[in-house]
C-alpha cells in the first residue's frame, strides 16, 4: 500500500500570510498572532489532532510596491507585522509531543555560524522535530534591510545558498564526533578534545574557523525543506532539500514537476525518492457538496483581491497595481520569484493570463471545495501523482485547522491516506525513517572530514 500523506500546518506569524482579506471573517483569531498562548494552543491542537508539522513561512522585508507605494501591505496586514517565528519555537515544543516544527530563514538574514547555532540548540529543545525551510529572500526590501542596494541577482543567491549550507553542514555533520561529550565526573573529562575540530571553512562569502558551539542533537543537520521551482530553485533542492514545498496548478502539473526534479535528485548523486513533494492547497469542507459550495461562496466575499494582486506581483517582484484587472501579465521576468509566473501560465494554458487570473488563482486555484469524502477523492489524486504531503493553507486560526482534524483526517485514515495515529520521534523520521541525514546527501561528506 503507498504511504499515508504527511500533514502540515502552513501558517505566519503575522495576520495575513496568504488569504488576505480572510482575517476579517467572524470566526477568524489570526490577529492574536503577538500571543504565545494563540501559537501554543494551536501547536497542541495540531499534535493531538495528527499533524505531522506545523510550518511557519518567514520574510524579511516587504513584497515590491503596489501602485508605486507599500501602504496596501500595512492597511490589509499583508505580513506586516510579522514576528520571528523561531523565537516561539522552543514554547512550541515544549507543549507538544510529536509535532514536527519548521521554521523558515533566509540566507540574508543571520550569519551561518550564529543560525547553526541557533537550530542545533533547537534541535536539542524540540528532541530533534525542528525542520528548515531554506530561502534566498525574493524582495529587494529585504536586501536593503541587510545593507545591500538592490537584491542579488536570481540564480546568484542559489549559489550564495550554496556556500551558506556548505558552512552549516560542516558545523553541524563535521565539527563534533559522535561520543564527544562523556560529561565524565569521575574521569573529571567534560568532552573529548580528540573529537572536536575547527572547521576552517575559506568561502567567497564566509570565512568560518569553527568548532561549532553545540555538540550533536538528535538529528544534527535540521530536516531541510526548500520552494524554489525556477531550474536554478529545483537544482538547488534536488542537491540539498529533503522535502519540497510545491504550488502545482494541478495533479499532472504536479506529476511532471515531480518526475523532472526526481531526475535532477538523481543527477545530483541521491536517490530519486529522497524528495518529498508538499502540495499547498487549502480546504472548504461541508456535509453536503451544496453547503461546502455556499460556504466557499461566502468566503470570497472576504477575500480582498487587490491584496491578492499586491502579494503576488510583489512576489514577482513587479508591481501591478496600476493596471486594470483584465490587463495581461505578459512575458514578465524578473528577480523575484520565477515559480509565481510558470505556475500562473501553467493553470491559465490556453489564453494570455490576466492581472485579475493572478489575484483568483492564488485564493482559488488552490481551493478544494467539498464534502469530507470528495476532499479524500482529490487528495488520493494528488497521491497518485506523487506528491508525499499536504500543506494546508488557512482561511481562519484555528477554525481552518480544527476543521480538517475533525471531519476529513478520519476519512483519510479509512483510505490509508493519513497515518493512523500520530507519529513520534524527530522530524526527519516522519518523512525518511532515519534520524540523521543519509550517507547519499552532501552534507555527510564531512562526517570526519575534520579530523586531527
Ligand atoms: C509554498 C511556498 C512557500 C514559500 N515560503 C517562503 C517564505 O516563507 N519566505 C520566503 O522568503 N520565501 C518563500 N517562498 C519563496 C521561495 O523560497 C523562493 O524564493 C521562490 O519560490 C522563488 O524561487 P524560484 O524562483 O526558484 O522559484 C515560498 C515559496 C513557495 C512556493
Amino acid at each position: 500500500m503507498p504511504r499515508p500523506l504527511r500533514f502540515a500546518a502552513f501558517v505566519m506569524n503575522t495576520t495575513s500570510h496568504i488569504t488576505h482579506g480572510a482575517w476579517r471573517l467572524p470566526e477568524a483569531r489570526q490577529t492574536d498572532f503577538n500571543s504565545l498562548e494563540h501559537w501554543v494552543s494551536l501547536a497542541v491542537e495540531l499534535d493531538r489532532g495528527g499533524f505531522d508539522f506545523v510550518f511557519f513561512a518567514d520574510v524579511v522585508g516587504l513584497y515590491a510596491d503596489h501602485r508605486g507605494s507599500w501602504e496596501k501591505f500595512v492597511e490589509s496586514g499583508l505580513q506586516i507585522p510579522s514576528n520571528d517565528p523561531s523565537v516561539i519555537v522552543s514554547a512550541l515544543a515544549h507543549a507538544t509531543e510529536n509535532l514536527g516544527i519548521a521554521i523558515t530563514s533566509s540566507i540574508l538574514q543571520e550569519h551561518p555560524f550564529n543560525f547553526a547555532r541557533k537550530i542545533s540548540t533547537l534541535d536539542h529543545a524540540t528532541r530533534g522535530r525542528i525542520a528548515w525551510n531554506i530561502v534566498t529572500s525574493l524582495s529587494a526590501n529585504a536586501w536593503r534591510n541587510f545593507g545591500y542596494d538592490d537584491i542579488t541577482p536570481h540564480d546568484e543567491r542559489y549559489a550564495w545558498a550554496e556556500e551558506y549550507v556548505d558552512v552549516v553542514y560542516k558545523l553541524w555533520e563535521g565539527s563534533w564526533e559522535d561520543d564527544a561529550l562523556p560529561q565524565d565526573k569521575v574521569r573529571g573529562v567534560h568532552g573529548e578534545f580528540d573529537r572536536v575540530h575547527k572547521i576552517h571553512h575559506v568561502g567567497k562569502r564566509y570565512r568560518v574557523e569553527g568548532p561549532h558551539l553545540v555538540a550533536p542533537s538528535p538529528q544534527r543537520t535540521p530536516l531541510l525543506f526548500q520552494a524554489g521551482s525556477s531550474p536554478a530553485g529545483r537544482r538547488f533542492a534536488a542537491r540539498n532539500a529533503e522535502a519540497q514545498f510545491i504550488s502545482s496548478p494541478s495533479p499532472d502539473a504536479a506529476r511532471d514537476l515531480i518526475a523532472d526534479t526526481r531526475g535532477l535528485v538523481a543527477e545530483a548523486g541521491r536517490h530519486p525518492d529522497d524528495l518529498t513533494f508538499f502540495q499547498g492547497l487549502s480546504f472548504v469542507i461541508g456535509s453536503t457538496e451544496q453547503e461546502a459550495r455556499r460556504r466557499s461562496a461566502e468566503l470570497d466575499e472576504y477575500i480582498d483581491d487587490d491584496t491578492m494582486v499586491a502579494h503576488a506581483a510583489g512576489s514577482i517582484g513587479v508591481d501591478l497595481g496600476h493596471y486594470d484587472l483584465d490587463t495581461p501579465v505578459g512575458e514578465v521576468e524578473s528577480e523575484g520569484s520565477r515559480s509565481s509566473l510558470r505556475w500562473l501560465r501553467e493553470a491559465v494554458p490556453d489564453r494570455e493570463p490576466t492581472v485579475r487570473d493572478l489575484a483568483r488563482l492564488r485564493s482559488r486555484n488552490s481551493r478544494v471545495v467539498g464534502t469530507p469524502e470528495q476532499i479524500a477523492d482529490v487528495l488520493g489524486r494528488w497521491r497518485d501523482a506523487g506528491v508525499g504531503g499536504i500543506n494546508v493553507i488557512n482561511y481562519t486560526i484555528p477554525g481552518s485547522y480544527r476543521e480538517f482534524i475533525e471531519h476529513v483526517l478520519p476519512q483519510l485514515r479509512q483510505r490509508g491516506l493519513a497515518a493512523p495515529e500520530p507519529e513520534p520521534g524527530t522530524a526527519r523520521r516522519k518523512l525518511t525513517g532515519r534520524d540523521r541525514l543519509d550517507d547519499r546527501h552532501p552534507a555527510a561528506a564531512y562526517r570526519g572530514a575534520f579530523g586531527r
